[in-house]
């Protein structure tokens, strides 16, 4: 596929405007086309590795069923010929041979029947396995990538289009076993028309020609058409899901936004309507058309059979075999090149699902990590770090240098923006510095292996997930290969004051959490977060990090909460984001951020003594409480 015609970007949001843009740029060109058909060796090996049995037992099936037209016509012209010889003798000689082939028909026709039937079964198994196993492959492939990937609109284009294609593979693999079996069908009845006469299948290509040219010309338009929309796909389902869910119906309700959000989902949904209705006119209006000319072609064909018959040149039973042939074979070639045309439409959305697949993450181990400290001896330093987001070009992060000793108890202060969980995510490798390097104990974050490194760091993020799954679960999730361990969940609940929580619930650590499932109970958000605290206790990490964890919490949880996590991780690092200075002075030293860089490092009785930015914004938040 040459890069130049298909888009690999994804246009921007919304809009009239972009998606004609894009219409034009999504052409799809034969050469396209043909590249795509290079797609199929590896689409096959995956249907394969799905099911090998189901697999083999369809390709023969269907190898069978393809012998079957030219068999049962070449037996019907024997009927005919057997009943017109038996009439010419009055009726006298033996009919034996005439009812052995009428059974034989009848046979085939019982043997097809049941083909068909266990072909369909088959490609449905082999059907719903293959899009399980592409489901799968496609999260477990998710969870490779960067985090900065998901941020990215193009990233998210080609999700969209692979996630389309684990549903819609069956198509591609019924039509590739179909167009085979067709192809072997549609070579054994040619056999007999070239018997009689080699130019009734050149009638043939013509008559299924245009019919060709009209489907390929529609089929690239849908494809355009559907290519081009995929940014406003996605937004259709998300607008679909704020819409109608149980996370957002509370504020949909209190602020009126349904009418809002019903419009905007009514205005993108009509507009690809429309485009999408007007390719499906025009495409039923020229379809007929072009099938006129090809049954014109047919009946030219039939009035030559016929005269031929008449004149005595073939019998009845060549008659029908013949008309039956030419029938099938323009039926059959029609669909061959009709399959043929969608079927590199599906070879072209199968590049999206291997384009997905490709995208490589750009933070993984080295060949060779070094063994993780344990326990870490000098600590995480920070030289010169700075970071940008993709897509922007303002640093989120810049000149920053400081040490995070073993077992010391670092706060981050700042305003809104300042880049407090900016450095906790590149500590936590979910991304790299663009200038600097983090160091572990003399050596680059790099350097060690990713699993073992998010292994030694917890975090809690402001943003933590709220699992719709048991409360047990929801802890548990903070090691989730112990979550078996009872114990384990229950004194990580404890630490945490979940367990409190947790004693309240009618079926306590099995308790399923959110509303939108059977018999699901929600908690308030402080009760949530008590709940996610937890999964900071389950694992066994060296270095504990939360990012503003208590801000739902009343003030005598915080305390309580906060004079815990001191005492029960006595020995570890931590990390503690918030805004709260009651909190904050807690903390062995504390790192002030404004505008990505640092500004003051100290204890809270130092900073307070410099009469810094820090002892502005304590003195500012004390006001507050006078
Ligand atoms: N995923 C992102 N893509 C682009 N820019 C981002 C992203 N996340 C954060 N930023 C920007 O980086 C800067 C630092 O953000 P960060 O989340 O680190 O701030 P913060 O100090 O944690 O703020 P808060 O107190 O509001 O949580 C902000 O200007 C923010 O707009």
């Amino acid at each position: 596929m040459t890069p130049t015609t298909i888009r690999t970007q994804g246009p921007p949001k919304g809009g009239r405007a972009a998606a004609q843009k894009e219409e034009q740029t999504d052409q799809v060109s034969w050469r396209d086309r043909f590249a795509a058909l290079g797609n199929l060796p590896a689409f096959f090996r995956l249907v394969w590795e799905t099911s090998p049995g189901l697999f083999l037992g369809d390709a023969l099936l269907r190898l069978v069923q393809a012998a079957i037209p030219a068999a049962s016509l070449y037996i019907g012209k024997l009927i005919i010929d057997q009943v017109v010889s038996l009439t010419k003798a009055g009726g006298l000689t033996d009919t034996t041979l005439l009812w052995q082939l009428v059974a034989a028909e009848f046979a085939l026709a019982i043997l097809s029947t049941a083909i068909g039937r266990a072909i369909s079964l088959m490609d449905g198994l082999l059907g719903d396995k293959f899009a399980n196993a592409t489901s799968i492959r496609l999260m477990e492939h998710a969870a490779e990538l960067d985090l900065e990937q998901f941020e990215d609109a193009t990233f998210y284009d080609k999700l969209e289009r692979a996630r389309r294609q684990t549903t819609g593979r069956t198509v591609l693999l019924t039509g590739v076993f179909g167009q085979v079996q067709q192809l072997i069908s549609v070579g054994f009845l040619a056999a007999g028309l070239a018997v009689y006469n080699p130019w009734l299948l050149l009638l043939i290509a013509v008559a299924v020609t245009p019919s060709f040219i009209g489907d390929n010309y529609f089929n690239k338009k849908s494809y355009s058409l559907s290519r081009s929309w995929t940014p406003e796909r996605r937004e259709l389902d998300y607008l679909r899901y704020v819409g109608a869910s149980d996370e957002t119906a509370k504020e949909v309700k209190i602020f009126g936004l349904s009418g809002f959000l019903v419009d905007r989902f009514r205005t993108l949904s009509n507009e690809y309507l429309g485009k999408n209705q007007a390719i499906a006119v025009s495409r039923a209006g020229w379809g007929t058309l072009l099938t006129v000319l090809g049954t014109a072609g047919y009946y030219g064909a039939y009035v030559w059979i016929v005269r031929r018959a008449v004149t005595g040149g073939i019998s009845l039973g060549d008659l029908t075999f013949l008309a039956g042939s030419f029938r099938q074979v323009r039926g059959s070639l029609e669909g061959i090149l009709l399959q043929f045309s969608s079927l590199t439409q599906e070879a072209i959305y199968l590049q999206d699902l291997f384009d997905y697949f490709a995208i490589k993450p750009l933070i993984h181990s080295p060949r060779t990590p070094l063994p993780f400290p344990r326990p870490v001896r000098e600590g995480f330093t920070f030289e010169n770090v700075g970071f940008k987001y993709t897509n922007s070009e303002r640093w989120a992060l810049r000149g920053l240098s400081f040490t995070l000793k073993p077992g010391e108890k670092l706060a981050l202060v700042g305003e809104n923006g300042a880049g407090k969980t900016t450095l906790v995510k590149l500590l936590a490798r979910l991304y790299d510095p663009a200038e600097g390097r983090i160091l572990l104990d003399g050596h680059d974050i790099r350097d060690y292996s990713l699993d073992d490194l998010r292994r030694n760091i917890g975090v809690i993020f402001q943003d933590y997930i709220r699992f719709k799954m048991s409360a047990g679960t929801n802890i548990a999730v903070g090691d989730i290969d112990e979550r078996t361990n009872q114990p384990r969940i229950e004194n990580s609940a404890q630490r945490s004051l979940a367990d409190t929580v947790i004693a309240k619930l009618p079926d306590g650590y099995q308790q399923q959490l959110g509303k939108s499932f059977n018999k699901g109970v929600e908690l308030s958000g402080g009760e949530w977060q008590k709940v996610a605290l937890g999964r900071a206790y389950m694992r066994d990490a060296q270095l504990i990090i939360l990012d503003e964890p208590t801000a739902a919490l009343d003030a005598r949880a915080e305390y309580e909460v906060f004079q815990r996590f001191n005492a029960l991780t006595e020995g570890k690092s931590s990390v503690i984001i918030s805004h709260r200075f009651s909190t904050v002075r807690m903390a062995n030293r504390i790192l002030v951020l404004e505008g990505g860089r640092l500004v003051e490092i100290g204890s809270h009785e130092e900073l307070l003594a410099q009469n810094g930015r820090y002892a502005e914004l304590f003195a500012l938040q004390a006001r507050g409480y006078q």
